[in-house]
């Protein structure tokens, strides 16, 4: 299991914004920037030039969450442009092994997500390919849902592979990921923590990411 880390989503931040909304994590791991085009999710955001122009704009680095209906054509190209992260869906990919091995050949780093009916025994061979799997809680496409308690199991089934087969994949949820929920993710072996709503709906963003992350960290211990 890697360290814990907290990747603030700023879907439902300032989108008009970008990077005031994202000066407000400063001590956050990563950005989470959630690319949907309306085919693979039912929802519209935004694409590769503003993902481009925001990594310049943060020292922070970027954590691309594509969800998009061909991530064989384009998560190579938000490598390229500065992500350190790049995550597609597996029900999108077409051919997942040689995505992932474009993404790292571009120096980011290789992150496949499941939506919450995928199950992952059918892709245990694949996390070797993996830097990081991303185990949605959500059905994707909206921030400030409901964390979906039933993928708890599938966290922990993930974590028991990923022991077996001693890879250093970092297991990342997201969804409904807030200070009532990360305590359940961390116990099931998530290491990295998508929170949107959670972040931005607070007072002080800032804080709210110091909060979550010795939350986790004190779950993950026990
Ligand atoms: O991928 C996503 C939605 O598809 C978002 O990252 C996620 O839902 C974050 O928002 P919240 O923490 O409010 O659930």
């Amino acid at each position: 299991m890697g360290h814990i880390q907290i990747t603030p989503s700023i879907l439902n931040a300032d989108l008009a914004n970008l990077a005031g909304e994202v000066a407000r994590i400063g001590s956050a791991d990563w950005v989470h920037v959630d690319v949907m085009d309306n085919h693979f999710v039912p929802n519209l955001t935004l694409g590769l030039p503003v993902v481009e122009s925001l990594a310049k704009s943060t020292a922070l680095p970027m954590d691309a969450h594509l969800m998009i209906a061909d991530p064989d054509r384009w998560a190579p190209a938000y490598a390229e442009a500065g992500c350190g992260s790049v995550t597609f869906h597996v029900e999108a990919a077409a051919a997942p092994v040689r995505l992932a091995r474009e993404i790292r050949a571009q120096g980011a780093r290789a992150s496949m997500a499941l939506k919450p009916a995928t199950p992952i025994e059918p892709y245990e061979d694949l996390l070797a390919e993996l830097d990081m799997l991303l185990i949605m809680t959500v059905e994707p496409g909206f921030g400030g849902q409901k964390f979906l308690d039933l993928c708890l199991p599938k966290i922990r089934r993930a974590r028991a592979l990923m022991d077996k087969h001693g890879v250093e994949t970092w297991l990342q949820v997201d969804g409904g990921v807030s200070l009532e929920t990360i305590e359940r993710c961390a116990e099931a072996g998530a290491d990295v923590f998508v929170a949107g709503s959670a972040v931005y709906s607070a007072a002080d963003p800032d804080r709210m990411v110091a909060e979550l992350k010795a939350k986790a960290e004190a779950a993950s211990a026990r």
